[in-house]
């Protein structure tokens, strides 16, 4: 394969980003729910109206587009319109993606799933008015999780290169439900679960010098890391392959 992107060599930056995202998921739950965060009238300037995980997403991401964040095709923001440009030099990131690749960005989906369905599944529910700081880990968990589900792209184009033969029928068909099949790994996707819950288990145990403490107390409970991955993450990730793959030959 060009630029020595394997299958292989993806699915261990999948593993590595497990880490990041466990691990982001964790520092969120030291805050409870925080509703106020989410309050859609909870911040009001002349330039911005709404909640202030909107308005400190909005504002980090018009500082990382500066600094070249977005340049990265690796990267996508959850509010694209009207980003600042970058001042930093342009880096010549290899091209391995489609061209229409880039007009791929399912953050609105991803936005809608953290917020509606994972967030009550680990945060506790409660006030104890640190938002400026819940807001911030929201976005940890944000950025890591949009960057997982969409390195969707890169498999999706390895996948293809390996057999372009059976992945074209189904692409020339805009066959959304073959090209799924094709891009399916099921037992891939048991391990990933399998291996989530274990790492929530070893990265969210409470660290005593006393081994006996705390047995089976976790930080975020495995099972519903399992879940995240298994209702949510995967299906997404497997969104980006089936939209990129039916652009892959525009
Ligand atoms: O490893 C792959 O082949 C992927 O496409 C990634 C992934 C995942 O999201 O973890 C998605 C689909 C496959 O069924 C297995 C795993």
């Amino acid at each position: 394969m060009a630029n020595g992107v394997t299958l292989e060599s993806l699915r261990q930056s999948l593993i590595r980003q497990e880490d990041t995202i466990i691990f982001s998921l964790i520092e969120r739950a030291r805050f409870p729910t925080n509703s106020p965060t989410y309050n859609e009238s909870y911040v009001s300037t002349p330039t911005f109206s709404g909640s202030l995980v909107h308005f400190v997403v909005k504002e980090t991401e018009a500082l990382q587009a500066k600094a070249g964040r977005y340049a990265n095709p690796e990267e996508h923001p959850f509010f694209p319109d009207n980003l600042p440009p970058s001042v930093v030099p342009p880096y010549n990131f290899t091209e391995v993606l489609h061209p229409p690749a880039a007009s791929i960005n399912i953050n609105k989906d991803i936005w809608d799933m953290y917020f509606k369905k994972l967030l009550q599944l680990f945060a506790a529910p409660g006030d104890d008015g640190i938002y400026a700081s819940t807001a911030a880990s929201d976005l940890v968990c944000l950025q890591a999780l949009s960057r997982r589900i969409h390195y969707g792209k890169l498999v999706a184009e390895v996948k293809f290169r390996e057999s372009p033969e059976e992945y074209e029928p189904a692409i020339r068909a805009k066959d959304r439900d073959a090209l799924m099949k094709l891009l399916t790994f099921e037992s891939v996707e048991e391990a990933v679960k399998k291996r989530v819950a274990k790492k929530a288990m070893v990265f969210g145990q409470e660290v005593t010098l006393n081994n006996d403490d705390n047995k089976g107390k976790y930080k975020v409970d495995p099972s519903v890391v399992s879940r995240l991955y298994g209702d949510w993450i995967i299906p997404l990730t497997k969104l980006v392959q089936v939209e990129y793959l039916l652009r892959r030959l525009d």
